[in-house]
């Protein structure tokens, strides 16, 4: 890959040296009997973009679901280690779930818009979290719009329904509505995959410019896209971390034959 040019427009940089928003330290889950993620430690630092890459059924998705307890809703499925964020493990069953979404937030690979108008898709979770006069939930709504590109686009048809928007316009009101809440994380499980390129190269600026405030890790299957957009890059190989690195460092001089092989196109 030619990381050069992946990189041209984007500005990646060595963020490492940042506190961590997320620690997560001897990570294992199990899905029943079957161990998915083997003693994972990864540190996701603040303001940064981490990016995550594997071939398929390395555990990527499910690491995801962990950081905001997702898996919760499944039973049979289990995590033990630690996950800390704000110094509290969020692994713990008396964590608050509610409360812990709001502060990490999810978009999924699939734009998953509500089937209810624009503007009620971002003012949901808000009034969900949060009691707000009429005019401040406007503001919210409109700032939330603002920040993904999206505001000039629906600002005539903010009742309309929000089904009607193309994929990308889904995926970047899906990102508005998550931002909405305000969380310090945001997680992004292959956010691109069912759009097309100008959507994408869209969604890709978002994060550059999303990640001044929020902390955000994206699975992603796309290399080019985990050059351009992350600022450190992980990468998973059944179920286990096998390197996380800086971007440029990871797709330049990877230390293990694993990420090579992998980033190099030999397998996955
Ligand atoms: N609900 C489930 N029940 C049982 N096993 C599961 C479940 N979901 C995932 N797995 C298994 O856990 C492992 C990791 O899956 P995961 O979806 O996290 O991989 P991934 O790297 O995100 O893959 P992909 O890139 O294909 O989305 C795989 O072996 C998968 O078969």
């Amino acid at each position: 890959m030619d990381f050069t040019a992946a990189q041209a427009d984007h500005e990646v940089t060595d963020r490492s040296n940042l506190p961590a928003a997320l620690q997560v330290r001897g990570l294992n889950f199990y899905y029943g009997s079957s161990h998915a993620l083997h003693d994972i430690s990864l540190n996701f630092p603040e303001r940064s973009v981490t990016g995550m890459i594997g071939p398929s059924g390395c555990g990527k998705s499910t690491l995801l679901r962990v950081l905001n307890r997702m898996y919760d809703l499944y039973p049979g499925q289990r995590a033990t280690g630690e996950v800390l964020f704000d110094g509290k493990n969020i692994l713990d069953p008396r964590v608050d779930l509610n409360v812990l979404r709001s502060r990490v937030g999810m978009v999924f690979q699939k734009p998953t818009p509500f089937p209810m108008s624009i503007y009620d898709n971002i003012a949901f979770g808000i009034r969900l979290h949060e009691r707000v006069s009429r005019s401040e939930l406007d503001g919210r709504v409109e700032d939330s719009l603002r920040r993904v590109a999206l505001w000039a686009e629906v600002q005539d048809r903010l009742n309309a329904s929000a089904i009607a928007l193309s994929g990308g316009q889904q995926q970047r009101l899906c990102i508005a509505r998550t931002i909405a809440i305000r969380p310090e994380v945001i997680l992004l499980d292959e956010p691109t995959s069912a759009l097309d390129p100008v959507s994408t190269a869209r969604i890709e600026e978002l994060l550059d410019e999303l990640k001044t405030e929020f902390t955000i890790a994206i699975v992603t299957h796309n290399m080019q896209q985990a050059a351009r957009c992350a600022d450190q890059v992980a990468f998973f190989y059944m179920g286990r971390l096998i390197e996380v690195d800086s971007t440029p460092r990871m797709f330049t001089t990877p230390k293990e034959k694993q990420t090579q092989d992998y980033i190099t196109g030999r397998f996955g």
